[in-house]
């Protein structure tokens, strides 16, 4: 139960951070992305500056005074020289039927092999334009080149090309001058979709097909983004650009590894963090059970104490709402025992009134009985108080009555029990059980209640009737008659003594 509390206020929090995460895996992607396009584009550019510098120069040379001239032998010296600028492997002049006129891999005047013109030369022919060409078998060394070509114009046409090889391996050079990060890999592919560059195993790769994912990408586009396996077999997310210049492209690839790793550190973080906030909720919410529990434990003791009509000191908490409870159980049984003093207290003279003189009585009785004690009754009423009210007015008549409650009070001893019946009517319980003790307290009793009243003119005293149980009756309500009785006898036979029935 406190478990599933728990999870349900940790569940939203766990559902944001769960949002949060995909959101970050999304921005982490969107950040590679970016970062591999920026790589993508300084690279294509660096090729294009270099491709910029080759075409200059190859510009210069196809105007060279020994070009013109056709000192092809001078010619071939220059070209030579050039081969120290720039990041080219050597220079071709070729005939518009696909003969080497000369090749700086080798001397001027050794016999060269016939290298055709393939359909990229052949633009240079027939546009009279700068341009690169694919991959092409070297007729010299045999490796795999680049080329790099001018036309070289006489009389208004193209009568020959003047080529550079650009090898792979130099291209791969620019490639990896970029410090890609490590397992990061840069790829240039060209128009046809097949690779001629590659900033890792460059030689083993040269020549291969990209894959179809690149190739389908870079159709028609200048730049964007894709996700593939490498020739190698990891996946990467891969951006690319295309160049300005030759009709390639720059792919960089980073591991998708490299934000999924991040993604799963985040989602490791996000789980410990979740777990510790759990198990965290549960201590908190087990505190607050134990409190809670031992609060209302603390209530119940004091709630059945009530129920006993006792009187309440409920412990504090610390808890506010227990402590409330708390308050209102103490209350609770104070008013209760406010309504018993009132049920059983006379308003006037605060003596017990009829109910609870009965029931102190009842209980004494029964008690004597098992112990086989003696116990005396007194009813007492007062002489003449008629006389106080009809003469000094009801208000006197009542002092009078406190004034007779405290008499008889002060004429007794702790244990025994008074009481007003109503009016001028009182009872007393005696606790003395000696033979003579009930006329000595009977004596004592008219006489204290005989004295003066201040302020009262009009004669008051007192008569007194005894019952002795068990011998006048067994129960209250037969002592009680056999008082009043000895109280009439003793009225009757003057007042202001006492009478006594055995
Ligand atoms: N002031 C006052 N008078 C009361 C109260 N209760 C009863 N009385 C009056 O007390 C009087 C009691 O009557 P009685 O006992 O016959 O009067 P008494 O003059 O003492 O008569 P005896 O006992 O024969 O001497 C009545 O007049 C009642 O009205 C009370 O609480 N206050």
């Amino acid at each position: 139960m406190l478990a599933a509390l728990v999870a349900a206020c940790v569940l939203p929090a766990a559902i944001a951070a769960g949002l949060l995460l995909v959101q970050d895996y999304r921005l982490q992607r969107e950040r590679l992305y970016r970062q591999e396009l920026l790589l993508a584009q300084g690279a294509v550019a660096e090729i294009d500056r270099e491709l910029g510098r080759i075409g200059a120069v190859l510009e210069s040379l196809a105007t060279s005074r020994e070009l013109v001239n056709g000192h092809l032998a001078d010619f071939h010296d220059r070209a030579s020289q050039a081969l120290a600028v720039g990041l080219v492997d050597n220079y071709v002049l070729m005939a518009r039927d696909g003969r080497q006129l000369l090749n700086t891999l080798q001397p001027y005047g050794t016999p060269l092999p016939r290298a055709g013109v393939g359909p990229d030369l052949a633009r240079v022919f027939d546009r009279g334009e700068l341009t690169v060409t694919g991959l092409v078998a070297s007729s010299v060394s045999k490796e795999q080149m680049i080329s790099v070509a001018v036309p070289v114009w006489r009389d208004g046409k193209v009568v020959q090309a003047l080529a550079v090889g650009l090898s792979p391996a130099r291209v791969a050079g620019l490639l990896r001058r970029h410090n890609l990060p490590e397992n990061w890999i840069a790829t240039v592919v060209d128009g046809h979709g097949t690779i001629i560059a590659r900033s890792l195993d460059n030689a083993r790769f040269v020549g291969s097909p990209a894959q179809p994912e690149l190739v389908e990408a870079i159709l028609g586009r200048r730049e964007g983004v894709y996700d593939a396996r490498t020739h190698e077999g990891f996946e990467v997310i891969t951006a690319f650009s295309r160049s300005m210049v030759a009709d390639w492209s720059v792919a960089v690839g980073a591991p998708q590894a490299e934000v999924t790793r991040q993604l799963y550190r985040s989602i490791a973080i996000a789980a410990l963090g979740v777990a510790a906030a759990i198990g965290l909720g549960m201590l908190v919410a087990l505190g607050w059970a134990r409190r809670l529990t031992r609060s209302v434990q603390g209530l119940i003791g004091p709630a059945l104490a009530l129920g006993r009509g006792e009187l309440v000191a409920a412990p504090r908490t610390g808890l506010k709402e227990a402590d409330a409870v708390g308050e209102v159980l103490e209350q609770a049984s104070k008013m209760l025992a406010h309504a018993q003093h009132l049920a059983h207290t006379d308003a006037l003279t605060g003596l017990s009134n009829r109910l609870l003189f009965e029931a102190l009585a009842h209980r004494q009785l029964i008690d004597d009985q098992r112990n086989g004690q003696r116990r005396v009754l007194l009813a007492l009423d007062l002489d003449g108080f008629k006389g106080v009210n009809d003469h000094h007015g009801h208000a006197m008549g009542d002092q009078v009555l406190k004034i007779a409650a405290q008499r008889i009070v002060g004429s007794l001893r702790s244990a025994d029990v008074p009481a007003r019946l109503g009016g001028d009517e009182f009872v007393v319980l005696l606790s003395d059980t000696a033979p003579d003790g009930a006329a000595t307290v009977a004596e004592k009793l008219v006489r204290a209640l005989s004295e003066p009243y201040p302020g009262v003119r009009q004669p008051v005293s007192a008569s007194v009737g005894i019952a002795v149980a068990p011998a006048a009756g067994a129960t209250v309500a037969d002592l009680l008659r056999r008082a009043d009785e000895a109280l009439y006898e003793a009225k009757r036979a003057g007042k202001r003594r006492w009478a006594a029935r055995a």
